[in-house]
């Protein structure tokens, strides 16, 4: 009998282009594992099992050095180009020239255009013209149609207030780390105010590096009453809150299951006690050096 899956939804960017709801990274399980200059056949191959199971959102950055990687998993995955939903971003060091940037990235990515181009952080800028000047930068790019959308990525309000000052284009997203022990309530309510979409990485935390923590037996509740796992209740606790995951695994099983996150949907009254209950605990896994001197700026 065929295997029936349940379409991932998509989201409605502010530019008009649609953000299918559950990406695939290549950031963190996925850092390369060869050196820089040579092709990483493992990275490849989780890239093509993901294609395989139904990912086309996929997730890249110029820092993870997994462009051509990406780039050959595409090609030979047979899928149409236009079928993926490919990001890159741009890295901190390369920011004084994101023309450059964007060309050097669709060549390893063999690519005319990425969906959506990223800065991948605030934290190299000492000015908000920097920031301004960065993101006029951007619209050029995205004007010269080398990418669909464009957004920014570790963003807080004070860095978002800044651009959106000069910004002719409102950011279609900021990814940010997301996940009940970091809920970003005002950064998601200011998203909201400006038509600015929510990507979060780092969405399992809860379930993994920041276990045991208050939530695990409500999450566990979750987890039996809809026969799925902790993970899955994670990705659609995001899903259901209109932001989009970004996950990653180099299991093909756990893929697979990840892609149940679409088969249910979370009550209202859930996503308010798992968030009443992410609230008693505090916990970030990525940038933190770069947060704290960032919010005391
Ligand atoms: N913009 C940024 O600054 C930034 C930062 C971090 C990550 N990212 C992007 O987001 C993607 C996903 O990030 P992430 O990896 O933190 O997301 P995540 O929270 O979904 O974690 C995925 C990791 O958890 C592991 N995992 C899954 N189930 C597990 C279990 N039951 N027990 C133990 N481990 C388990 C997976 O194998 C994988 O390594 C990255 O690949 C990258 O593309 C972006
Ligand atoms: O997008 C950044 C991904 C990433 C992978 N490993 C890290 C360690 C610290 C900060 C960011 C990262």
């Amino acid at each position: 009998m065929a295997k029936i899956r349940t379409p991932i939804p998509s989201l409605k960017l502010n530019d008009g282009t649609f953000m299918p709801m559950l990406g695939y990274g290549t950031g963190t399980a996925w850092y390369k594992s060869v050196e820089e200059s040579k092709i990483d056949q493992a990275v490849i191959d989780g890239l093509k099992t993901a294609i395989g199971l139904g990912y086309t959102h996929l997730d890249g950055a110029e820092m993870y050095k997994t462009e051509p990687e990406l780039g050959i998993a595409i090609k030979e995955s047979g899928v149409p180009r236009e079928k993926l939903f490919i990001t890159t971003k741009v890295n901190n060091s390369s920011v004084g020239d994101i023309q450059g940037a964007i060309k050097a990235s669709l060549k390893k990515l063999q690519l005319d255009y990425v969906d959506l181009f990223l800065i991948h952080t605030p934290f190299w800028a000492k000015t908000d013209e920097e920031l301004q000047a960065a993101w006029a930068t951007m619209e050029v790019v995205q004007q010269a149609g080398l990418a669909k959308s464009i957004g920014v990525s570790n963003y807080l309000p004070k860095r978002l207030e800044a651009i959106l000052k000069t910004a002719k284009v409102v950011p279609a997203c900021n990814q940010i780390e997301f996940h009940p022990y970091l809920q970003h309530t005002g950064l998601l309510d200011f998203h909201k105010k400006h038509g600015i979409a929510t990507t979060a990485y780092g969405p399992l935390t809860a379930v993994t590096k920041a276990k045991p923590g208050p939530a695990d037996d409500f999450l566990a509740s979750l987890a039996k009453k809809y026969a799925v796992n902790e993970g899955e209740i994670s990705l659609r606790w995001c899903i259901d809150q209109d932001v989009v995951p970004i996950t990653t695994s180099s299991k093909e099983q756990r893929l697979s299951d990840y892609l149940r996150a679409a088969t249910f949907k979370l009550t209202q009254a859930e996503i308010k006690e798992l968030n009443e209950l992410g609230e008693k605990k505090h916990y970030r896994g990525f940038w933190a050096a770069k947060f704290d001197e960032h919010d005391r700026s």
